[in-house]
């Protein structure tokens, strides 16, 4: 299983030392996390850790220009983006996209289908108050429902804690098309700082047994 530790800033080069599959770097400005508009030195991040742009309902043109900047390698688009915007996207930004969804409850996993075309992978995190980063699980039995061939990544307040019960749920008929878990608040000390322990005792286990 890959994994993906997402709202980096402050400790780039040590998390990068833990080789995690992908990074993410948040280009929504509201966010604790996010980079700073001038952008930070990703020179400590090698070649062989993607580069994960996430952007919440920016213009194909600026996300175009950051991943030049940045020399991002995929665009995680994390807001209300429509299926004409992510169209317009992946037209002018040639790299791999996720859309995230958030389910809850009455959510229509059918409304995916309108994306599946543009998109390469869907994230599912917690519905909250914030477009990411909320810091809590939503109820995974939800993707069940999940009846796509398109491959997605498992995100929303994933920490230790959380270890013994996805193992379990990648057992589960729903996790068929998961293909990596992403991580982020749960192992901060602070918004863009990495705990490097915690994040050492999930590397264990997601590389060693799940
Ligand atoms: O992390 C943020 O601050 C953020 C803000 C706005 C949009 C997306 C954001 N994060 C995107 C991610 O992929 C997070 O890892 C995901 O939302 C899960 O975060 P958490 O619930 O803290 O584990």
């Amino acid at each position: 299983m890959k994994w993906k530790v997402c709202g980096n800033r402050d400790n780039l080069e040590e998390v990068a030392g833990l080789e995690p599959d992908y990074m993410g770097f948040i280009y929504w400005e509201l966010s604790s996390r996010a980079l700073p508009a001038k952008g930070v030195d990703l020179s400590a991040v090698p070649q062989q850790i993607k580069r994960v742009g996430v952007f919440v309902d920016e213009n194909a043109e600026t996300i175009a220009e950051m991943s030049r900047r940045d020399q991002l390698d995929f665009v995680q688009l994390h807001g209300n983006e429509q299926p004409s915007d992510v169209q317009k996207i992946k037209t002018l930004v040639d790299l791999p996209l996720i859309k995230a969804f958030a389910p809850s409850q009455h959510f229509d996993f059918g409304t995916l289908d309108q994306y599946t075309e543009w998109v390469d992978y869907f994230l599912f995190d917690t519905k909250g108050p914030l477009p990411g980063g909320n810091g809590y699980e939503f109820d995974w039995s939800l993707l069940d429902q999940y009846t796509g061939s398109t491959p997605y990544w498992l995100s929303g307040g994933i920490g230790l804690e959380s270890i013994e019960k996805l193992e379990e749920f990648l057992r589960q008929p729903g996790a068929k098309h998961c293909i990596a878990i992403d991580i982020n608040s749960k192992f901060e000390d602070a918004p863009g700082l990495k705990n490097i322990s915690a994040l050492k005792k999930f590397r264990h286990a997601i590389k060693g047994e799940l």
